[in-house]
């Protein structure tokens, strides 16, 4: 049985995230951890999903916390604290904010629970997870962003619903930035395990149409709703099942890669990993050469990013002299 936290619970994701957590069977124990003042939301919170157990009929040990100490002995801890963007803003717009709390963040969390997985959602993701992984002292397979998951299952949507096939039908992959400069790889999509390639209707395909979708996809639903939160919620979900589970499943997350994909790395972005009990483990493959230009650019786009907030924080952190 585990405990997971989740930093942020008072927040569009955290709060409908904790819904869809609650529902795995492996989940003894949930903190949901808000910042001071916001106590009475919290409690609020409890009570509801306490309500929903209630008419489910199940057990999970709730509490809230304003204190990231108490995060203690949590096998996941799930970060989705920080601001999000507004319309008409990019991700990566939001860097330098929010890896000020992620930063501070995952010091605590290194120092009190040095077992734990820590799972990024808050954006931008690649770079925060570098971040987090920097901060906490953990190892890399502890550490790991949502990445380019929720744009795999976008994508794998929009090609279901054209071939007119169950989801569960499709195997796809987008790898690179949770961002612009994502890179699909059609070369590793199947459908009911055909190459997509082969497929007579392949040709026909709007790829690049479907590629603009799921890269406006966020932003897009931000513009109508304010947030985007059942995609993001049920992906938390399916990560927290994964690792919970040891079920050993290879989904697409932001994770330390040292030289996986085709010789590149020494950045977190998404990638394809092997998870588990254990963590995230990246899977070295092969694809071709245009999806390889494609990620070596994503890979520099991310990493100069990185490196430019890594220096920020550093220069906010140094003492006044
Ligand atoms: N990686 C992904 O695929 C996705 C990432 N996100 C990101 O997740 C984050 C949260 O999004 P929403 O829940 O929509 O935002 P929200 O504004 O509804 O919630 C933000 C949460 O962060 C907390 N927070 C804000 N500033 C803080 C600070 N200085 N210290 C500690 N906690 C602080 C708030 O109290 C709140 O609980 C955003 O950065 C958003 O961009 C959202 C959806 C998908
Ligand atoms: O678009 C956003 O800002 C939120 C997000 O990352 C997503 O839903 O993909």
């Amino acid at each position: 049985m585990a405990k997971v936290t989740i930093l942020g619970a008072t927040g569009n994701v955290g709060m409908f995230a904790a819904h869809a957590i609650s529902e795995i069977p492996h989940v003894s124990e949930m903190l949901l951890v808000g910042r001071p003042g916001r106590e009475n939301f919290l409690a609020g919170c409890c009570r509801d999903l306490s309500d929903s157990f209630a008419a489910r009929g199940n057990d999970v040990h709730l509490s809230y916390s304003t204190g990231l100490f108490d995060a203690k002995g949590s096998d996941i801890v799930i970060c989705a604290a920080g601001v999000p963007r507004r319309p008409g803003q990019d991700r990566n717009d939001l860097a330098f904010e929010n890896a000020k709390i992620v930063a501070d963040a995952a010091a605590t969390i290194g120092r009190s629970s040095p077992d734990t997985i820590l799972f990024l959602v808050t954006n931008p993701v690649d770079v925060m997870t570098a971040v987090a992984l920097k901060y906490s002292g953990l190892q890399p397979r502890q550490v790991f962003g949502l990445g380019t998951h929720l744009d795999s299952m976008r994508l794998k949507s929009l090609i279901a619903h054209y071939f007119r096939v169950h989801v569960s039908e499709v195997h796809t992959r987008i790898i690179g930035e949770h961002g612009n400069s994502m890179v699909p790889l059609w070369s590793a999509t199947t459908i009911g395990g055909i190459q997509i390639s082969n497929l007579p209707t392949f040709s026909g395909l709007p790829k690049q149409e479907m590629i603009e979708t799921v890269r406006t996809s966020g932003e897009a639903i931000i513009r109508d709703k304010g947030a985007t939160v059942y995609g993001p919620g049920e992906a938390i979900a399916t990560l927290v099942r994964t690792i919970l589970g040891n079920e050993n499943r290879i989904l697409t997350v932001s994770s330390y890669i040292r030289s996986e994909i085709h010789g590149i790395g020494d950045v977190c972005i998404g990638v394809p990993a092997r998870i588990n009990r254990e963590g995230v483990f990246p899977v070295p493959i092969r694809i071709e050469e245009d999806e390889v230009a494609g990620f070596r650019e994503s890979v520099e786009k991310i990493r100069n990013l990185t490196d430019e907030v890594m220096e920020r924080l550093e220069a906010d952190l140094k003492p006044l002299k």
